[in-house]
C-alpha cells in the first residue's frame, strides 16, 4: 500500500495526457516524487499503461477495468491482464466511468486476490459510505459538478468532505481521498486539514502550461 498522503494524477484522455505526452508527463512525475519524497500515483489509459510502466519507478495504475475473467469478451480488459503487465492498481467506478455495485465488488475483490490497490470512486459522501462496506483500499470522493472546473471541492464543498469521511470511518477505517477542481497548493492543504489522506487531480497537471511547477505547487499543500 502507498504512503500517504498520496497525490494521484489522472491522465484521463486529455491529449496531453496520452502517447508520447503521457510518458513525458509520468516522468516528470516520477522526479518530483523522488525529489520531494511524496507518494504520486499516474493513473494512465490502457494503450499507454505498458510502457510508462517500463519507464517510471511510481505506482501506474488503470483508469478503469471490467468486471469480466479471461475469456469471449469483446474490446474489454480485466484485472488479470492489468497484472499481468505489472500495473499496481485500479481506478473503479470514476464519475466519467460508473459502474454497478455487482461490477464494483467484483473489481474490488479480484484487486485485492491479485495483490493491486483499489481506489474507488464516490460521487457523495452517502455513496462513499456505501462503498466502504465492499473494503477498497482507498475511497475517492469528487462531486462530478466540480470536476474539471477551477473552485476545489476543499473550497466549494468542505462539509461534504467532512462528511465523507466521517461516513467511510463509521464503517471502516479506509484512507479518504478527494478530487475534483483541485488546482493548487493551497486546496490539497485545506483537502488535508479537513482529514483527507490525499487528491485526485486531472486538469491542474494534465492541462498545465508546466507540469512540473503544477505538481510542486501541489505538494506543497501535502507537507
Ligand atoms: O476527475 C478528477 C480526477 O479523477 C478531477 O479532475 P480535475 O482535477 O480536472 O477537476
Amino acid at each position: 500500500m502507498w504512503k500517504t498522503p498520496v497525490l494521484i494524477v489522472n491522465f484521463k484522455l486529455y491529449k496531453s495526457g496520452v502517447g508520447e505526452k503521457a510518458l513525458e508527463l509520468a516522468r516528470i512525475l516520477d522526479k518530483v516524487s523522488k525529489e520531494r519524497g511524496v507518494s504520486i500515483i499516474a493513473a494512465v489509459n490502457t494503450f499507454d499503461a505498458y510502457r510508462i510502466k517500463n519507464e517510471v519507478k511510481i505506482p501506474v495504475i488503470l483508469q478503469h477495468a471490467d468486471a469480466v475473467e479471461f475469456g469471449a469478451h469483446t474490446g474489454r480488459i480485466n484485472v488479470e491482464l492489468a497484472r499481468e503487465y505489472n500495473l499496481d492498481g485500479l481506478l473503479i467506478n470514476h464519475s466519467e466511468r460508473m459502474l454497478k455495485i455487482s461490477d464494483i465488488d467484483f473489481l474490488i475483490q479480484k484487486s485485492k486476490d491479485l495483490n493491486m490497490v483499489s481506489v474507488v470512486c464516490a460521487n457523495n459522501s452517502r455513496v462513499a459510505g456505501a462503498l466502504a462496506f465492499l473494503e477498497p483500499d482507498f475511497i475517492a470522493m469528487e462531486p462530478p459538478e466540480l470536476i474539471g472546473g477551477n473552485v476545489s471541492v476543499s473550497t466549494a464543498k468542505p462539509e461534504a468532505i467532512v462528511e465523507t469521511i466521517e461516513a467511510v470511518k463509521s464503517v471502516r477505517n479506509i484512507p479518504v481521498l478527494v478530487g475534483a477542481g483541485i488546482k493548487n497548493g493551497k486546496d490539497v492543504r485545506k483537502a488535508i486539514e479537513l482529514g483527507a489522506e490525499g487528491v485526485l487531480v486531472a486538469s491542474g497537471v494534465v492541462k498545465a502550461k508546466d507540469p512540473e511547477m503544477a505538481l510542486n505547487d501541489l505538494i506543497g499543500g501535502m507537507m
